[in-house]
């Protein structure tokens, strides 16, 4: 039976989703979307053809008929939607991972996990490095882990961090830290930016322990993220130079073509890769 699918946050990386649901490369049927912007769900319908749209939703409950949810909207989203999702027996795939920075949540939405027929999924996004460091920290050994974020400057406006500190992103003129601290701090200062030290934290160390930097560079044109995580099988070191995505330079393209991956690998029998 073809798996159902359901959409919240109809932007930039919902779309790429749409698209491929829309020509195969992930082969089940978008059934319902959500956004709080009609016009943002109507360019999802668009991609479809009469027969084929998926319905939009008013609600974000409207999702839970679904086999799967997709969260591709940002952290409150995920408070919206990933607890009530799990336990409906959804499955349920989080882009803003960096919402489980948050103990509270994070129990909550694991506990759901666990006690539901729902499985929770999270893409590695923009990173690499996920599957060894995962298999890494079987060994119980991962010292430290850490990873460094290189943005140029525009794909870290509108953070809160970059707000409350009054950081004037367009004085900055040569590589600048903005950021030091841990993944749990660094998810709630910048919520759409760094939800790949969460994802990262989360197959290792934990979020309290794993190390952030972020910087903003005037002369980068990429996301770039530098992981390195030591201890356990050897030392991981690893270096992606993401392509922002045009339609919103803060999310790197790759983040999108991962969540397809992962959604493809879901109706695949085989599977190659940790
Ligand atoms: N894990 C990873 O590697 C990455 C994760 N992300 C996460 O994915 C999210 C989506 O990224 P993009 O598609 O680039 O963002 P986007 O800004 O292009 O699209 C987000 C859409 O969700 C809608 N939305 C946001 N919050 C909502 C809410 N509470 N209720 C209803 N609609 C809501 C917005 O109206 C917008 O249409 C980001 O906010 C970020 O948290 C982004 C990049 C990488
Ligand atoms: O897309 C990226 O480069 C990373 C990102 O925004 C996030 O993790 O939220």
């Amino acid at each position: 039976m073809t798996r159902s699918i359901a959409i919240f946050g109809c932007g930039t990386i919902a779309t790429e989703i749409a698209r491929a649901i829309a020509d195969g490369t992930i082969s089940a049927g978008l059934d319902v979307v959500y956004d709080r912007h009609p016009e943002q769900i109507a360019e999802i319908q668009d991609q479809f053809d009469d027969r084929s749209q998926p319905v939009a939703a008013t609600d974000p409950d409207d999702l839970l008929e679904a086999d799967l949810i997709v969260e591709a909207a940002g952290q409150t989203a995920v408070e919206e939607i990933a607890t009530d999702a799990l336990e409906a027996g959804c499955d349920c795939l989080l882009l803003s991972i960096g919402a489980l920075a948050d103990e509270t949540l994070r129990e909550g939405v694991f506990d759901a996990a666990r006690t539901s027929e729902g499985r929770l999924y999270a893409p590695s996004g923009a990173i690499a490095g996920l599957d060894s460091i995962k298999a890494a920290a079987l060994t119980g050994e991962l010292e430290s882990v850490s990873l460094t974020t290189t943005k140029p400057p525009a794909g870290l406006e509108g953070a809160p961090y970059v707000v409350d500190n009054d950081i004037d992103l367009s004085e900055i003129d040569e590589p600048t830290m903005i950021f030091e601290g841990s993944a749990t701090d660094a998810a709630a200062a910048f919520p759409s930016n760094i939800n790949v030290a969460v994802a990262l934290s989360l197959v290792s160390i934990g979020p309290d322990e794993t190390a952030v930097k972020i910087i903003a560079d005037p002369d980068e044109e990429n996301n770039v993220h530098r992981i390195s995580a030591d201890g356990g099988s050897g030392d991981i070191e690893t270096t992606v130079r993401n392509v922002p995505s045009p339609t919103n330079p803060k999310t790197s393209y790759l983040a999108a073509v991962s969540a397809i991956e992962k959604l493809r690998s879901l109706e695949t029998s085989i599977d190659i890769g940790t």
